[in-house]
């Protein structure tokens, strides 16, 4: 007969330290899952992060003690955490009922610009923060990134943080392989710069499509990809979408520069870049796939007939938000031109949107 304890039945109703009890799941990771709770003494709920047996519990509970050692608005806070029984190790924090900001993004996967910028800013706030403490996060990725309470970013998920007494670079005990800089693949460990690296990776991913790296590295493969992202040729311009202005993308590529030195040095740094950026207008995509574009007045889209020779056409339309008339925005709207022609019509007209030009 075994004397080891039995694991605790991780199920609604089950409950920890006799006070949260779990309601429903609502998240998995790597480590655990995520369970919305209720603490039962004070009537309030937390997400309880319940951490697997696997790697040591010192390790696990060090997330507990980097979540709970700062109060910022853009990070979530850890309240409590304990060991079971059974070895799980189990976190109480903050619970965000709008879950991560990838539930935000449309049915392209991307997230509006606007949303993209300003979650980022947030992130940036965080990561500011940890760094200010010699904390390097280590693990920004779009599904780390939780919505508040007024729509504000929080930074989440203090698995692989590393801690530095100086603030020099060290190793981590692991790194997320999509979104590690070229000198933490090379051996080199973690510091400032390279979360720099990885908000440069997440916000691409929030721009240009969440799948959009993986779908880099499932063709490339790992060695591919690595030496890619070393190169800097992993990511150019012609992968946002045309309607990102080149100051974004000129933002991202600086952030993701293989050379540490060439990088924002700072969290302070890329969150001022980022700040400066602001547009009329932004596109996404509605439940059909059609690009949809919006500024405080408007709504846009577009029409473009694929023709042979110089027959094709370009349509262009706007809808008045209050009013609801629809009129044609004429100098977007022609006809008799070369499919190429259109192609280009249609990206002018892209980022006119965006940009205010209308
Ligand atoms: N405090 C929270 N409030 C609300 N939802 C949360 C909270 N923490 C996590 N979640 C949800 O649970 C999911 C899983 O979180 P978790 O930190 O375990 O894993 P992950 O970051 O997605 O993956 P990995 O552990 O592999 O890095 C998140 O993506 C989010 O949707």
């Amino acid at each position: 007969m075994s004397l080891a304890p039995a694991p605790m039945p991780i199920t609604n109703g089950t409950t920890f330290y006799n006070k949260y009890r779990l309601a429903r799941p609502i998240g998995r990771g790597s480590f655990g899952e995520v369970w919305l709770a209720q603490d039962q003494a004070v009537n309030h709920e937390y997400a309880i992060k319940i951490l697997n047996a696997g790697i040591g519990i010192d390790q696990r509970l060090r997330e507990a003690q980097v979540g709970h050692a700062f109060t910022h608005n853009n990070l979530v806070r850890v309240h409590q955490a304990d060991v079971a029984t059974d070895g799980k190790v189990v976190i109480a924090m903050d619970y965000l009922p709008g879950g991560s900001i990838t539930t935000l993004a449309n049915p392209a996967g991307f997230l509006p610009l606007p949303i993209a910028i300003r979650s980022m800013i947030d992130v940036l706030q965080g990561l500011e923060h940890l760094h200010l403490n010699n904390f390097f996060h280590n693990d920004v990725k779009p599904q780390n990134i939780l919505r508040g309470p007024q729509g504000e970013a929080k930074l989440a998920d203090y698995g692989i943080v590393g801690i530095s007494p100086t603030g020099a670079p060290v190793m981590p005990s692991s790194w997320y392989v999509l979104h590690a800089a070229p000198e933490t693949a090379a051996g080199n460990g973690i510091e400032a710069r390279t979360d720099i690296f990885q908000a440069g990776l997440t916000m691409f991913r929030l721009l240009a499509g969440l799948g959009s790296l993986e779908a880099k590295y499932n063709s490339l493969g790992r060695k591919d990809y690595e030496a890619a992202l070393a190169g800097g040729s992993l990511i150019s311009r012609r992968d946002f979408p045309p309607f990102i202005p080149n100051s974004v993308c000129r933002a991202v590529l600086t952030a993701i520069d293989p050379d540490p030195a060439k990088r924002f040095q700072s969290a302070l740094e890329m969150r001022r870049a980022l700040e400066k950026l602001s547009f009329a207008g932004h596109w996404t995509v509605d439940g059909i796939g059609c690009l949809v574009g919006s500024d405080t007045r408007h709504i846009f889209r577009f029409e473009r007939h694929l023709a042979a020779g110089p027959n094709a056409a370009f349509e262009a339309i706007k809808t008045n938000k209050q009013s609801g008339r629809e009129t044609r925005v004429s100098q977007f709207t022609k006809k008799g031109m070369t499919n190429a022609e259109a192609g280009k019509l249609e990206v002018a007209f892209l980022k006119a949107v965006v940009e205010g030009k209308l």
